[in-house]
């Protein structure tokens, strides 16, 4: 059959995609007037519908989280606090997503908006396809199985031991014994504590503390996990084994993970994606590894300078001072992300402006598969050859902070 004429007269782009669908576009070159110019516009339309529609269905499907125009309102006395504003962000299917922000930021209410703990002022959240904001209590609560939740301080019940711990939102879903037990046995082995099953919440390490807290957060075969600051008060290394739970119950189970967190190592070390909030707003959102290479906002770029870890010797501490000293060498911190940390840029700099570079410490690291650093240099050579370097190393994205002379 000949494909429809006004159809194959429309822009370049609804004639690529007669190309993909496997049309051949029909006439082969046209001169668009009169009855063919409004064919043409009648296809743009169809054509931008069709793609806008086809768009809107596949993020709909492979969006497990949509936030959409969220804002929170608090009135305390006559104070009104816009908690948050405008926040619209999705969480693809699979994925882990983490928000990062400083304290008051927002995020335990973006977070505590996800399950209707708290209700948005104003916006949707939709959770695979269903829109929370819609719901009765009573289908509410019913919905929430779908959304497990795990918090800083565990929430574990002190009087019931492991097995009971995880058993209770079994218990709660009416679910036979025999059942109950075989699935606290899988949930037991997935979290690595089958032999502290009849153990007391007191009797626990804080890391242990969480992984009941886990197991039982994803008793009820939820489809998102969310964590409220869940590594925040353990300690570095109890912390990077809960991450690499986390991680590997993603991997697993293809379970959704949406995250709270002020640390930036726990998106480096986990998220697949990140949004940043500030004052109630989001400022930024990206793949971690867009996030670190390319940071756009001086927040994002705090946020990144805080996981790498220099210190200025003591000894320099002493010294450092703002005017020029006699021996007059300059102490800078340079901060590579993206292109700027594969360039040899330094012994470019020390040959074209004729300076030498000494390193006293560097560091590099991995975020999202993107490498990112941070050095500490001094700078010998005359006035405006170090001022000229500085400028030629800004220009390559290398961002420079002047600590002073020494
Ligand atoms: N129930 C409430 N009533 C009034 N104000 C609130 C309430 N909950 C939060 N706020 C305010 O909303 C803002 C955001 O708070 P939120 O707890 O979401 O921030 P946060 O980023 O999680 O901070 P932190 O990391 O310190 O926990 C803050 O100004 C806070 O004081």
């Amino acid at each position: 059959m000949k494909p429809p004429r006004c159809w194959l007269r429309g822009s370049p782009e609804s004639r690529s995609l007669s190309t993909l669908i496997g049309l051949t576009p029909w006439p082969p070159s046209g001169n668009f007037k009169g009855k063919g110019y409004i064919c043409q516009l009648a296809a743009d339309f169809i054509f931008h519908r069709t793609i806008y529609s086809a768009i809107e269905a596949y993020n709909s499907k492979n969006n497990m989280i949509r936030f959409l125009h969220i804002s929170k309102v608090f009135q305390q006395g006559s104070r009104v606090i816009n908690a948050l504003s405008d926040v619209n962000f999705h969480v693809p299917a699979g994925q882990i997503y983490g928000v990062i922000g400083s304290s008051g930021a927002g995020k335990s209410t973006l977070i505590r908006c996800a399950n209707m703990l708290e209700r948005p002022t104003s916006g949707q959240v939709l959770i695979d396809r269903q829109d929370l904001t819609k719901l009765s209590d009573w289908q509410l609560m019913k919905n929430r199985r779908q959304i497990g939740m795990i918090f800083q301080h565990f929430n574990l019940l002190s009087s019931r031991n492991v097995f009971d711990n995880i058993a209770l939102p079994l218990e709660l879903n009416n679910l036979p014994k025999a059942e109950i037990k075989k699935r606290v046995s899988e949930l037991l082995a997935l979290v690595g504590l089958i032999d502290k099953q009849y153990t007391y919440p007191i009797n626990l390490s804080g890391g242990q503390k969480q992984r009941v807290a886990i197991a039982r957060a994803l008793a009820n075969n939820p489809k998102i996990l969310l964590c409220d600051e869940a590594t925040s008060a353990l300690d570095p290394a109890t912390t990077r084994s809960i991450l690499k739970l986390l991680k590997d119950i993603n991997r697993r189970l293809g379970l959704t993970i949406l995250l709270i967190t002020h640390e930036m190592d726990v998106v480096k070390c986990i998220c697949d994606q990140v949004a940043i909030i500030d004052a109630g707003k989001l400022i930024e959102q990206n793949s971690v590894s867009e996030i670190f290479s390319h940071p756009q906002t001086p927040l994002a770029q705090q946020f990144i300078q805080s996981t790498l870890h220099l210190d200025i010797p003591d000894d320099y501490t002493q010294r450092i001072q703002m005017q020029p000293t006699t021996d007059n060498v300059l102490l800078l911190k340079l901060a590579f992300t993206g292109q700027s940390v594969n360039a040899p840029l330094i012994s470019q700099a020390v040959r074209k402006f004729d300076i030498d570079i000494s390193i006293l410490s560097s560091q590099i690291d991995y975020a999202g598969g993107v490498k990112f650093g941070v050095m500490l240099a001094e700078i010998h050579g005359l006035e405006q050859n170090r001022s000229a370097a500085i400028a030629f190393l800004q220009h390559h994205h290398v961002k420079i902070e002047v600590l002073g002379y020494v």
